[in-house]
């Protein structure tokens, strides 16, 4: 069985502020992901691959189809079974890093490790180790990263999705604003997960680095409403 397993996927958006008007933005998407596979989302700036990875963590809603995480259909999924599933089976590594104000970088690393059941002392040595590997100054460690780079906090935000044990992973543009250094550590750190059997479904608009660490890529532009109809 798939770890993420998407059928028949629809999507539209009322636009509130212009009458209640809907804009359709998906229909019949369809996609799984394996587990220790890495399946690339693309398609056109616009295509809906955000809208697409932000109804499998159950942020949107959907007006159709199902999207089934370790069996559970996250479309129908009380909100407590949502949080349940973020906190035990899958994880979210946007580009940018909600910072909250007064914890340090190491803190925010290690919480989810910690809120898995992990003891501190582990999580937070965990949580040094990675920031290392991403070439964090140790200076910066201890600090809250509000007054971080945009790519040291991104490097934050990397080492804090994937300190988790999560079977799947929502990878979007990890890369992004990251030197080759941090861009190749990155991709080591996907690889590391596909060989311990994570399923990683990501956005990367580094084609090279798409093409390493990608087994297959899903172009959503067939999910528009307009070709599918
Ligand atoms: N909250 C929203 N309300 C209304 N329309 C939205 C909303 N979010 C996204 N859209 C629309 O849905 C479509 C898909 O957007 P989405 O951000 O998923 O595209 P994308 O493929 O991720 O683009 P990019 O590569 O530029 O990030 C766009 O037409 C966008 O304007």
């Amino acid at each position: 069985m798939p770890i993420l397993d998407v059928a028949d996927l629809a999507k539209s958006f009322v636009l509130h502020n212009r009458g209640g008007v809907r804009l359709p933005v998906m229909r019949g998407a369809s996609l799984t992901v394996e587990a220790g596979e890495c399946v690339g989302l693309v398609g056109a700036s616009g295509a809906g691959k955000s809208t697409l990875m932000r109804m499998i963590y159950g942020n949107y809603g959907s007006d159709g189809g199902r999207i089934l995480v370790d069996g559970i259909d996250v479309a129908t999924a009380d909100p407590r079974t949502v949080l349940r599933l973020r906190r035990e089976v899958m994880g979210y590594v946007s580009q940018f890093l909600r910072v909250v104000p007064r914890v340090s970088a190491e803190e925010i690393v290690a919480e989810l490790a910690i809120a898995e059941g992990r003891p501190a002392e582990d999580a937070l040595a965990e949580a040094r180790a990675l920031l290392a590997r991403l070439n964090l100054p140790e200076r910066l460690w201890g600090l809250p990263p509000a007054t971080f780079s945009g790519g040291e906090q991104q490097r934050v935000n990397v080492a804090r999705g994937f300190i988790t044990g999560h079977r799947l992973l929502l990878v979007d543009e990890p890369t992004a604003s990251l030197d080759a250094t941090n861009r190749e550590v990155v991709m080591e750190l996907i690889e590391e997960k596909k060989r311990a059997g994570v399923a990683i479904l990501g956005i990367f608009h580094d084609e090279p680095v798409r093409a390493r660490v990608c087994d297959r890529l899903v172009d959503v532009t067939g999910f528009a409403p307009a070709v599918a109809a």
